[in-house]
Formats: structure tokens, C-alpha cells, sequence
């Protein structure tokens, strides 16, 4: 039997993980050989790339301490930037990664993902994956993976501290403090009990404000494209008209998509109750910015919360919130009880803990064992562990086209060893095939793996050990 440092020098090419010329380590590292037991499969063998040390994860926007903590762990390589990047420098860095971790910022066109030779996987450290061409990755054999609720209670408390800021006109009264004017009046400010919420997009935010809001005295109804169990007291009504015409208070919380492109607009505004209030933390193209400007100068709606708009500024910084980003944002910033914040929903320690922890541990199962549970574009598949016992056991891991007579090519390939287990799944065009086969002696593994990349309609092929 080799040694893991004769496997990690022998096979390092042909697994297609290596070919950095400033890799760190180009031997298993410590935790190659003990570290990363997947809680369920404590009793099970560790299947890893032949080097961790290999790997190199590239992390924007600020992304979590924990997640870092569990890459450096394995050994990988982790570049980290605060904030995310122009396109020509984010073509640059991606073209040498294995994994990339961003948050909402940071565009990965079909553009972008053509430059990424070595990429195998993307993490969005966020619930949206809007700004990821999900189908060109996976057409390109990358999987993605995002957190899908770990920070909807804090987006929930966001909306919940909005309803009563915007009723009491606190953002007002608050900035007239600061520029020493006392102005205590109590005209057109509300208490919120007994008054209406809808929300638009019932799914884990829009039930977790439902419940919150409930607790305080609201009346709770929501709209959404599907029939949703109520939560509570609240009542889900049949159209966004019929939500309009009730609510005190609107809130959105549904997905960028084409249909929610300006869900809210003028003829919505003009639907909804006079002196009613307006709040979106979903995406910024759901709301027609121009068009609420519009229906607040008429008088027609009486505040607003917004945390998202069309176009973020990709840092921190001064000045950056400027008409040269959105040609309305100083209309915007002139009126008054507006509540604008920069994107903050998710943006508290519990969740950005959460979340690193569970999208830092879906990439490393997913580079180490190969498993695509949870992947949001990419066909689900996982097999359980190996024994710790058994020896020349490798893990195929191949994605291809999703057309006829594949399997039959692949496992004719594999077809001199014994095949343990196997799982294959498809998603539209994709295929991901998993298979751990054993008697396969190291100077066997070269082979296979070009075989596999020669077949006609491969996507991706790795082999893990
Ligand atoms: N401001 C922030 O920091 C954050 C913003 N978000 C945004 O919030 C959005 C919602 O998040 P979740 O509740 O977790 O999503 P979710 O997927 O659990 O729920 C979305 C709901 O919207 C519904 N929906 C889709 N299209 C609709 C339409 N045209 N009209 C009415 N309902 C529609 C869906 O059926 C679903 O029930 C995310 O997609 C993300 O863009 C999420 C987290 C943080
Ligand atoms: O925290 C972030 O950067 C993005 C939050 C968000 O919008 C999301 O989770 O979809």
C-alpha cells in the first residue's frame, strides 16, 4: 500500500486539484489523515482529495469567522477579502480556485463562471442565489450551496423594529435630535396592535415575521403564488389586490425573480390604504423605487423601510449610496419617514455564525466526499460512508449530460472492479453519478479517471480515496 504522500504526488494531477504553482502544502495535511468526521459517520472511513492542502477557497464579502475556522481545518488554502470585487478581478482570482464563498454582492455570471477552470463549487453564505447563474454552473458541473433559513429571524426582528419605527416616526424624530430640534408631537404616529400586516411571500421569513408580528397584537394576512399553511391567527388571501386593499403595513419577502420584478409599482401603490406603510427587505428589484418616491410626495403612502435596492455599493465606505449608483436616491433620501438601511437583514452574529457553520460544512462534504445534498442547481445525491476497515476503496464522483447510454459507458469503465454502491440523480440537463468501488490498486486510478474524461458526454469527473 502507498503512503498518503505518494498518492498525493502520483495523483494530484489527474485529480485536477493541484495546479497552482503557490499551493501551500502538496501533502495531506494532519487533518487529511485524522480530522473531518462528518458528525453522522463518526464510525466511517474519511474520504478526502488526495491534498487538502491543494485547495484553495477564495471568500468575499466578509464571510464568517466559522466558516474560515472550518477550511483552515482541512488544510485548505482560504484567501479572504471584506468586501467583494470588480469583474475583471474576480475573473482573475476565480480562474485558479477550487471554491469560491460569497453573499449577495457578488455577481457570478456565465461570464464570470468561463474563466473558472478548476472551480467545483460555489457557497453563498446567504439565503438569495439570484446573483449566481445557477444553470450555467451547473451546467459547468459546479454545485451550489447557500443557508436556506439561518438568517430569517433576523430579518424577521429587522421588519418587526420597522413596523414601529415607521408608525412612530422614530427615524424622524431621531435625526431631529441629533441637529438639536425638540419636536414632540403625536399627530399621524400609531400604535400597531390591532392594526393589518401583509406580507407577500409566506415562506420561512415572511411565516417567521407572521408569528412575531401575531405576539404583538397584529392582524397578520399574507399573499403567495402558493396555498401555505397559516401560522397562528393569520389568513392567507387570494390575490395581491385583496392584500393591498387591507394592510397598514406591506411587507415584501419573496425572491428576485422575473415575476417579482416591481411587485410593487404604482398601480399597487395606488391600490393600497391611504396612509399606509411600505417595507422591503427581500431584493431590491421588487420594488419600483421611483414609483414609491412618487406615491409618498402624493401623500398616498406614509413611510417606508427599505434595506435593498437595485444597485449596492460592493463596500463599505462614505458617499457611496449616491445618484451615480441609483439616479433617485437623493429624491429617495429627501422625504421624510423613510427608513433606509445597507443591506442588514441577515447581517447579525448569530445568523452570519449559522451560516458560515452550515455552508463552510456543505462545501467540505461536497469537496471531500462528494455529497450534493442541499445544492440548489445541481442533482441531490449522497452515499453513506465507507467502513473505516476497508482499503482501495475510491469514490467516483462523475456529473455529465443528462442523455441516454451514459451509465452503461461508465460502468463498463468500472467494470473490472466491484462496485460497492451506487446513486445516481439528475436535475433538467445535469447528471451526478456516485460510486465507491473497490480492488482498485493506486496505479489503477490514472486510468480510470482518464477514462472517464474521455467519455463523450462527461462534465466533470474527481475521484476521492
Ligand atoms: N435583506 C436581507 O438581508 C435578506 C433578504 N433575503 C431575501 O428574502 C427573500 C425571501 O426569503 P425566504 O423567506 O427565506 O424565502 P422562501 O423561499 O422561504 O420564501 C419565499 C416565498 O415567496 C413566495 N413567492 C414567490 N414568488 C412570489 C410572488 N410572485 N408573489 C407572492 N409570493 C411569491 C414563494 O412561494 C415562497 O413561499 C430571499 O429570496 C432573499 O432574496 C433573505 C435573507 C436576508
Ligand atoms: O448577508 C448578506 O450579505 C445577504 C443577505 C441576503 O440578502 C440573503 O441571505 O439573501
Amino acid at each position: 500500500m502507498s503512503s498518503p504522500q505518494q498518492i498525493a504526488n502520483t495523483f494530484q494531477q489527474a485529480l485536477n486539484l493541484s495546479d497552482s504553482s503557490n499551493a501551500v502544502s502538496t501533502s495531506p495535511t494532519h487533518s487529511y489523515l485524522s480530522q473531518y468526521v462528518p458528525s453522522s459517520q463518526k464510525n466511517t472511513k474519511t474520504l478526502k482529495p488526495f491534498s487538502t492542502g491543494d485547495i484553495k477557497i477564495l471568500l468575499l464579502e466578509n464571510v464568517n469567522q466559522t466558516a474560515i475556522n472550518i477550511f483552515h481545518n482541512q488544510g485548505y488554502q482560504v484567501e479572504f477579502y471584506k468586501s467583494s470585487l470588480p469583474e475583471d478581478e474576480l475573473i482573475e482570482k476565480i480562474k485558479d480556485v477550487h471554491a469560491i464563498g460569497i453573499r449577495s454582492k457578488t455577481k457570478l455570471t456565465q461570464k464570470v463562471l468561463e474563466h473558472a477552470r478548476n472551480l467545483v463549487v460555489i457557497g453563498c453564505f446567504c439565503i438569495g442565489t439570484n446573483q449566481v447563474d445557477l444553470e450555467a454552473a451547473a451546467k459547468a458541473g459546479i454545485a451550489v450551496f447557500n443557508s436556506p433559513f439561518s438568517n430569517s429571524r433576523s430579518v424577521a426582528e429587522l421588519v418587526i423594529a420597522e413596523i414601529i419605527s415607521l408608525a412612530r416616526q422614530l427615524g424622524d424624530r431621531s435625526l431631529e435630535m441629533h441637529t438639536g430640534t425638540w419636536n414632540k408631537v403625536s399627530a399621524k404616529c400609531w400604535e400597531i396592535r390591532g392594526k393589518t400586516l401583509g406580507i407577500i411571500g409566506y415562506g420561512h421569513i415572511g411565516s417567521q415575521l407572521s408569528v412575531l408580528a401575531e405576539s404583538m397584537g397584529m392582524n397578520v394576512i399574507y399573499y403567495d403564488v402558493q396555498m401555505i399553511m397559516s401560522l397562528g391567527n393569520s389568513k392567507q388571501v387570494d390575490t395581491l389586490d385583496e392584500l393591498l386593499s387591507r394592510a397598514d403595513f406591506v411587507s415584501c419577502h419573496v425572491p428576485e425573480l422575473d415575476d417579482t420584478k416591481n411587485l410593487l409599482s404604482a398601480p399597487q401603490f395606488a391600490a393600497m390604504k391611504d396612509g399606509s406603510f411600505v417595507i422591503n427587505a427581500s431584493r431590491g428589484t421588487v420594488v419600483d423605487i421611483p414609483a414609491l418616491v412618487q406615491a409618498m410626495k402624493a401623500g398616498k403612502i406614509a413611510g417606508a423601510a427599505l434595506d435593498v435596492y437595485p444597485h449596492e455599493p460592493a463596500k463599505n465606505g462614505e458617499n457611496l449610496f449616491s445618484n451615480e449608483l441609483n439616479s433617485w436616491a437623493s429624491d429617495l433620501c429627501s422625504l421624510r419617514n423613510v427608513i433606509l438601511t445597507p443591506h442588514i437583514g441577515g447581517s447579525t452574529e448569530e445568523a452570519q455564525s449559522a451560516i458560515g457553520i452550515e455552508v463552510g460544512t456543505a462545501l467540505t462534504k461536497y469537496i471531500n466526499e462528494g455529497s450534493s445534498t442541499g445544492a440548489v442547481n445541481f442533482p441531490e445525491v449522497a452515499l453513506r460512508g465507507l467502513d473505516l476497515d476497508q482499503q482501495n476503496v475510491v469514490r467516483v464522483l462523475y456529473i455529465h449530460q443528462n442523455v441516454p447510454g451514459v451509465l452503461k459507458t461508465v460502468n463498463n469503465i468500472l467494470s473490472n472492479h466491484n462496485i460497492e454502491k451506487q446513486y445516481t440523480n439528475s436535475r433538467g440537463d445535469v447528471a451526478y453519478l456516485m460510486a465507491d468501488i473497490s480492488d482498485v490498486d493506486i496505479t489503477d486510478i490514472k486510468s480510470l479517471y482518464e477514462q472517464l474524461e474521455q467519455t463523450p458526454y462527461k462534465i466533470a469527473t474527481r475521484l476521492l480515496y
